[in-house]
């Protein structure tokens, strides 16, 4: 998936203490489902190393950023800019125009936390609702990202992991890649 035009995450604000498990796991959940790499306003350091620290344990790539100019970000942006908001158009209505379009473009994804200023909706190209309900950035930001994809997130493989979970029925099973990216009994550990 790492052939088609880049896919990027701006977490648009950020108040440290009370927002910053939902902006790690903005983070995570950007990396996890598929996108290249999320852009953080400086004052989520903290959740820059944990996503960072994780990418360093289970794989990559994926890149972590801050930066102080948000709207700059999203401004001198060289591609589509979809903003994830209640208010916007239904995922169902527009997911195939933005698949479509990024066939041949990057696409940056904006995700607020605390209101969100109207000049971010007069910029994106897109303001897309996922459901018309208010929800969570990182609820928002999971359902678009498998329908950007069409689910082919999931299946994607990691490089550089020094662990990789073992799909189990029950229990616990995690193991370290061998040279050739599979996973060697001999590295299992249960319970890891
Ligand atoms: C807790 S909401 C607060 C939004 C705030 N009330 C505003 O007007 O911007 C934080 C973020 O979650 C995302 N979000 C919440 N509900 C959403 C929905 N139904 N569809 C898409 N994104 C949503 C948006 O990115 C939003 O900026």
């Amino acid at each position: 998936m790492h052939e088609e035009p880049e896919v990027a995450v701006l977490r648009y604000g950020h108040r440290p203490g009370r927002d910053d498990r939902m902006t790690t796991h903005v983070g995570l959940t950007a990396r996890a489902l598929g996108a290249d790499r999320v852009i953080l306003p400086d004052n989520a350091g903290q959740s820059k190393e944990t996503v960072e620290d994780i990418t360093g344990r289970f794989g990559g790539p994926f890149g972590v950023e801050l930066t102080d100019a948000l709207n700059a970000v999203i401004r001198n942006w060289e591609g589509v800019v979809v903003h994830l908001t209640m208010y916007g158009e239904r995922v169902q209505d527009v997911e195939e125009d933005v698949r479509e379009v990024h066939e041949e473009t990057p696409i940056l994804i904006v995700v607020g936390g605390e209101k969100v200023p109207f000049e971010v909706y007069e910029h994106a190209d897109y303001n897309v609702g996922v459901t018309n309900q208010p929800h969570s950035e990182v609820a928002g930001l999971a359902v678009f990202l498998d329908r950007l994809f069409d689910g082919r997130e999931l299946d994607r493989e990691w490089e550089n992991a020094d662990r990789k979970v073992i799909p189990k029925a029950t229990g616990k099973k995690v193991v370290e890649p061998g040279a050739d990216g599979e996973a060697s009994d001999a590295d299992a550990t249960e319970d890891a």
